[in-house]
């Protein structure tokens, strides 16, 4: 791009069909802003990005993504996880609140946030603690990192759950005066002691310590309760089983203001991945069997579950490459997400690339209370856009990925549709190789 194009910001997207729908059209960015869509557009002094034939999608949000900073830089910084998510189409994450220290204080946010702006690839918004320190007993100081520069608009203890029921209450009751997002990491912590898998056959069968459904699906029928009777919203982190998804079904039918997510590896992957005892496969909540799997596809694509949300866990190789039982829970997702869902959802025919900016950026956005994203792809709305190539066969390969880290449990996996471009507010924050060199 040259520096001319550069500052007067002009991008001329070409040939792209806005929510894989109808003719192809050439997109008009200026100053971070879709200002005429039309075929044949003339590119006068704008930077030509040529994508014929591709997909246009809005931006994705991703509700949860774990960025390491502060604290563990050696997996992932603001940075590195800017680029991953950029990579993946994301435009927008919420970094959650487990860093070393704890983005429990106004102070941790305030960083976070201006990292993540300075950075410029992605909009970051920090996630706040609930309790000090994730400790589950005293709240933290939500109103403050609420008013702060991040302005924190989701507040969660992900990695722990707010699990004694008085904080839990009290959390939701704050919140719904300040008009924030609860995200509750569902499990009853005195059913998952020692815990490293999905309780059923193939944990028995492995010798591994199982987790229960009912952790999880307790939980969510106590915040679906508490909730109501605070006249607050509540969110789901990584939903997992299909009884959670009975229970969201319930709570909605009853005007329970909740919401739910759902993560990639909970939609195409089951704990049959566990014959290996290789711990890339190891993950909070585990993975279940494929009949979960399958209710909880059914579940997005109802809408019973909201969104899609990757819970990008970054970790080290020590850290994943060791006895099962002693690995870290989590794995990256975010820039394998939208191949993932493009698969299961559009390849197979079940839903188009309009369903797909449902669930993967306007329900997220709208959930998060992000104004700037999720948009329509209309004049006058912010330059938003995830471009998706969806001919084009790639391979997974864990140093191929832009995170610091490689623990990807997708490594060998071959998919058909690729983020070939991302744009935030007009700038172009993500090109896949090979793709064809931007002229004027
Ligand atoms: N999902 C995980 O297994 N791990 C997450 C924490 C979490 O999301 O619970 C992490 O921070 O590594
Ligand atoms: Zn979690
Ligand atoms: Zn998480």
């Amino acid at each position: 791009m040259t520096q001319q194009n550069a500052d007067n910001n002009s991008l001329l997207l070409k040939g792209v069909r806005l929510y894989g729908e109808g003719d192809a059209v050439d997109v008009r960015i200026d100053a971070g802003v879709i200002t005429e869509i039309g075929p044949g557009l003339a590119a006068e002094d704008a930077t030509v990005v040529d994508r014929s034939g591709q997909v246009a999608l809005p931006g994705f949000v991703d509700m949860h993504t774990h960025l390491r900073e502060p604290g563990r830089e050696d997996t992932e910084t603001i940075e590195s996880g800017s680029r991953a998510a950029a990579s993946g189409g994301y435009t927008a994450v919420f970094a959650m609140a487990n860093t070393q220290p704890v983005a429990d204080n106004q102070t941790i946010t305030d960083s976070v946030y201006r990292i993540g702006r300075d950075v410029g690839l992605c909009d970051v918004h920090p996630v706040g603690a609930v309790t000090v320190g994730l400790e589950g007993a005293q709240l933290a100081e939500m109103g403050q990192m609420a008013a702060g520069e991040g302005k924190v608009k989701i507040f969660s203890d992900d990695g722990k759950c707010v699990h004694e029921p008085m904080i839990m209450r009290r959390a939701l009751e704050y919140s719904a005066s300040l008009g924030v997002l609860i995200a509750q990491h569902a499990e009853e912590p005195r059913l998952t002691v020692g815990a490293v898998a999905h309780e059923g056959p193939n944990a028995a069968r492995l010798g591994l310590a199982g987790w229960p459904r009912a952790a999880e699906e307790s939980i969510v029928a106590r915040d679906a309760l508490l909730a109501r009777d605070a006249g607050a919203r509540v969110h789901i982190c990584h939903a997992s089983t299909a009884g959670t998804v009975e229970l969201l079904k319930w709570a909605k039918a009853q005007g329970v203001d909740i919401t739910a997510e759902v993560t990639p590896h909970h939609l195409i992957l089951d704990d049959s991945k566990l014959d290996t005892y290789d711990g890339v496969f190891r993950v909070n909540p585990p993975l279940r069997e494929s009949s979960d799997a399958e209710a909880l596809r059914r579940a997005l694509k109802d809408g019973v579950v909201d969104c899609v949300a990757t819970d990008h866990a970054p970790h080290a190789s020590q850290e994943k490459c060791c006895e099962f039982a002693q690995a870290r829970p989590g794995m990256l997702g975010l820039e394998t997400a939208l191949p993932i869902v493009a698969q299961l959802f559009v390849e197979s025919g079940e839903c188009d690339w309009r369903w797909v900016s449902r669930v993967m950026s306007e329900r997220p956005a709208q959930i998060a209370g992000l104004a700037d994203q999720g948009r329509p792809l209309e004049v006058g709305e912010p330059a938003n856009i995830a471009v998706i190539d969806d001919k084009r066969e790639w391979t997974v390969t864990p140093d191929g990925l832009q995170s610091l880290s490689e623990n990807t449990p997708y490594a060998g996996m071959t998919f058909q549709a690729a983020v070939s471009t991302t744009i935030l507010r007009g700038k172009v924050t993500h090109q896949r190789e090979n793709e064809g060199e931007q002229n004027r």
